[in-house]
């Protein structure tokens, strides 16, 4: 398991992060769970330990008991340290045809790593220079693969995930193309809320 870094500075991803096993287990566990969708209004379905009520954030309990191996790997694998520790996981699922439109998570209400673990479907993500939109990045995002958003990825950017249903990407050997078929995809977003109960706009 090796913390890879990408083009774009500060944003790494960690391949094969958890087995096929864990990741058959953790779609079990969510898929027995009723979702909602009080997260970030352009997925459909979520599950967050946090409701957003009329921009207000309130913690509505710890993480789920099925999260608590990925944060003990964090720390081993020293993805984070104590101090950062998640204390919310927002689950979003994305079906074929789905996606997420282009947003910096919140600075003021999340703290400065934002960590995205991805099950079932690869997908692109795109990240976008908030004032400079022609500076792009598209990064792959392979199933059980975690994606670790920190500086100026996760502060300067916007990142975004398409409704395409086949996305491309170069593989950068000898200008060949890759193709995704995307498919259901499940995310488990881990963040720490700085300040719970505080009045908030989740996403700028
Ligand atoms: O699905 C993902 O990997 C990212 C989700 C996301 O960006 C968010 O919930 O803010
Ligand atoms: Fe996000």
């Amino acid at each position: 398991m090796q913390k890879k870094a990408t083009a774009l500075e500060g944003l790494y991803i960690v391949e094969d992060f958890i087995t096929e096993t864990e990741e058959q287990e953790l779609i079990r566990a969510i898929d027995s769970r009723i979702w909602c969708g009080n997260g970030v209004a352009c997925v459909e379905k979520s599950f967050c330990n946090f409701q957003v009520i009329h921009r207000n954030i309130t913690d509505i309990g710890p993480l789920p008991t099925f999260t608590e191996f990925i944060i003990k790997r964090f720390k081993q694998q020293k993805i984070i340290d104590f101090e950062d520790e998640p204390n919310m996981c927002i689950i979003n699922e994305y079906e074929a045809g789905q996606g997420i439109m282009p947003h910096t998570d919140a600075a003021t209400i999340f703290g400065p790593i934002i960590l995205s673990l991805s099950l079932l479907s690869s997908c692109l993500m795109k990240f976008t220079h908030s004032s400079n939109p022609e500076t792009q990045f598209l990064i792959v995002l392979p199933p059980r693969s975690l994606l670790i958003m920190t500086k100026s990825s996760r502060y300067d950017y916007k990142h975004s995930i398409s409704k395409d249903i086949i996305e491309w990407f170069d593989r950068g050997e000898n200008g060949e193309k890759q193709e995704i078929i995307r498919s259901r995809r499940v995310s488990l977003t881990f963040r720490t809320v700085r300040n719970p109960e505080v009045d908030v706009v989740i996403n700028s």
